[in-house]
């Protein structure tokens, strides 16, 4: 295979210059998102960072299905994404999980709504709780566990129907600093296991650093990819590595970035 046909088939997704606008209007003062480009690789980590309202949840949202394009094209292994599908999965800054299902209900939803064997799911499910340590609280309604706890059981959830793109929307932006650097460690673990190709929205610019491949960088009015900053570390990760000097040095240059573009636009 030639180098070039290699690359193609590494891509999990390909945007190119995709327009969104509310309204439908194509004005370019009316743009949500316009002439975004962006492509992930199979597996890839990729976290994307931009002011508040730059278009970030909105370009998830056209990833999921659930907002159409208005103009240009979302590629899923090459075929265009027409809609939803058990390929992808969001998981949103609020919690998701059903009050009224214990631990161990709320994990096995998704396995059983897509009629997987009663043996098959037990199966996964205790994969799952394991994986996310929650086994012990299996049996606990979701009153009875912690923010954080919570947030976990929402991982498992998405992750149990195994999609191969992970899409996650602030996930752990209601967290606490410490149960949020617990999560995000127990979740690199976690990926480093499944590996799906991931797309992880934060404001948090030591979260998106800590967490990815590689960080784009959205700007607003209207949401486009400004810079794409590819992160040098190895892996497995510990939290040690945001006291370094090299992690601080990247960090200092998002933030610059990030500056740059907002003072362009104020
Ligand atoms: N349903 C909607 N109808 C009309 N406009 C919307 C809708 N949802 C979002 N917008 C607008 O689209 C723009 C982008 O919103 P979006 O939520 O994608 O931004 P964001 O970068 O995710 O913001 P934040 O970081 O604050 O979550 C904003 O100007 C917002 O007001």
């Amino acid at each position: 295979m030639s180098e070039e046909s290699q690359k193609r088939e590494d891509v999990k997704i390909c945007i190119e210059h995709l327009d969104f606008s509310y309204s439908g209007d194509q004005k370019w003062e009316s743009k949500v998102i316009a002439d975004l480009s962006l492509s992930l690789r199979d597996q890839e980590f990729l976290t994307i960072v931009g002011a508040s309202g730059c278009g970030k949840s909105t370009l998830l949202n056209i990833i999921t299905g659930l907002l159409p394009p208005s103009a240009g094209t979302v590629l899923l292994d090459g075929k265009e994404i027409r809609g939803p599908g058990p390929d992808r999965t969001m998981v949103f800054q609020d919690d998701a999980v059903f009050p009224w299902y214990t631990v161990r209900e709320n994990v096995a939803y998704g396995l059983k709504i897509s009629g997987t064997s009663k043996k098959e799911v037990e199966q996964q499910v205790k994969y799952y709780l394991d994986l996310v340590g929650l086994s012990e609280c299996a049996d606990y309604y979701p009153r009875q566990l912690s923010g954080g706890m919570k947030k976990r059981v929402d991982v498992a959830r998405a992750m149990i129907t195994q999609p191969e793109v992970l899409l996650m929307d602030e996930p752990f932006a209601s967290l606490d600093v410490m149960t949020k650097q617990r999560l995000q460690e127990q979740f690199l673990n976690i990926w480093n296991e499944t590996r799906m190709t991931v797309i992880f929205v934060t404001h948090d610019l030591e979260e998106a650093l800590f967490l990815a491949d590689r960080v784009a960088v959205m700007a607003s009015h209207p949401g486009r990819i400004v810079s794409i900053v590819d992160v040098p570390f190895g892996r497995p990760r510990e939290k040690d590595l945001k006291t370094s000097g090299e992690f601080q040095d990247l960090r200092r240059k998002l933030n610059y970035i990030i500056d740059a573009d907002q003072s362009e636009t104020v």
